[in-house]
């Protein structure tokens, strides 16, 4: 029987089988995925294959392939990471001009982490109803900027309703993972999408202030069209990706796509002779924002100290 995992307690998985039953599920043996070390085998988001025991509960004794997934690393010590969802169809990061205001380079590297991990990423601008003039001019030149280079903008107030429609349009028949740093209004967000579901958040960060291993807590909620949104509590993005130095550009779709134009292709876009995209940023085809940001995610890079801001 298959079936896909959408709730991980650390002992017990629950899994909602094709045939749209719900089989607390555990795992059989010791399973060792190829080339991670992980504290968890199995995640939300992973389809599995089970096996029916006689109380109704189960065992998964199979894996399929993933499209992607995403970890956390479990401490600096050791190299174990946490797997904390599998197969996402996209990411939602949640964004904020003020109150607080979301930095380029904070998005931006969020950005580039999801291009290295392969999911695709819309950007979901909240807190509309709040803006000034000057405030709504800039949203609309970022929005033009990111919609440019091929992320899809919208613009919310969770706090009124505006524009949440669009979201549940978006989220039907997706797995999606709900981000954004502290403050945004992601609660409030996806309080708006799913009404009552704030509880059980709620309840999942008091269980994790007892300072209880619950680290491998997380679940899938079912919204309308065949959907599911991930809000893993504690998870304000992704957490590090290794990239090498002549990576990151590959990540930056729009500066990938005109670094093929530099004479050099192991061009790092500094100071090297020929480099077409430092021509482009001069030539404001590629945004000094973004720019800006890859140059930050190099520095740190040099520094050896890389690690995602969040
Ligand atoms: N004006 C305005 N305020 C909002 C909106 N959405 C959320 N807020 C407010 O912003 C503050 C933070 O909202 P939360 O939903 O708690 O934000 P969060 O992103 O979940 O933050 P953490 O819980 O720290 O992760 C609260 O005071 C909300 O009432 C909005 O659309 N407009
Ligand atoms: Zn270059």
């Amino acid at each position: 029987m298959h079936g896909l995992v959408i709730k991980n307690t650390g002992s017990w998985y629950q899994v909602k089988t094709d045939d749209g039953q719900f089989v607390e599920c555990k795992i059989k043996g010791n399973f060792r995925l190829k080339g991670i070390r992980s504290t968890n085998p199995v995640a939300v988001g992973d389809r599995v294959q089970i096996i029916l025991n006689q109380e109704g509960t189960a065992f998964i004794n199979e894996i399929e392939d993933r499209k992607n997934y995403i970890v956390r690393r479990s401490s600096n010590l050791s190299k174990q990471s946490h797997i904390l969802a599998a197969n996402l169809d996209q990411c939602m990061l949640v964004a904020t001009v003020n109150y607080p205001e979301t930095s380029t380079i904070f998005i931006d590297r969020f950005l580039a982490s999801a291009e290295a991990y392969r999911v695709p990423v819309k950007l979901v601008f909240n807190k509309v109803d709040a803006y000034n003039e000057d405030e709504l001019r800039y949203l609309d030149a970022l929005i033009n900027l990111y919609t440019h280079i091929g992320y899809p903008c919208f613009k919310v107030s969770a706090k009124n309703g505006d524009g949440v429609d669009e979201i549940k349009k978006a989220l039907e028949g997706q797995i999606t993972l709900f981000a954004g740093h502290s403050g945004v209004g992601k609660s409030t967000l996806i309080n708006a999408i799913l009404p009552g579901i704030e509880t059980k958040t709620g309840e999942i960060s008091s269980y994790h202030n007892k300072g209880m291993h619950t680290t491998t807590f997380s679940e899938m909620f079912p919204v309308d069209g065949n959907g599911y949104i991930i809000d893993t509590p504690g998870v304000k993005g992704f957490g590090t990706f290794d990239m090498e130095e002549e990576e990151i550009g590959h990540y930056f779709p729009e500066i990938f796509k005109i670094s093929a134009d530099c004479k050099y292709n192991n061009c790092t876009h500094r100071h090297e002779p020929g480099c077409a995209v430092r021509k482009a940023v001069e030539e404001h085809l590629i945004s000094e924002s973004r720019y800006t940001s890859y140059l930050n995610m190099l520095e740190d890079k040099e520094e050896g100290k890389y690690r995602a801001a969040y």
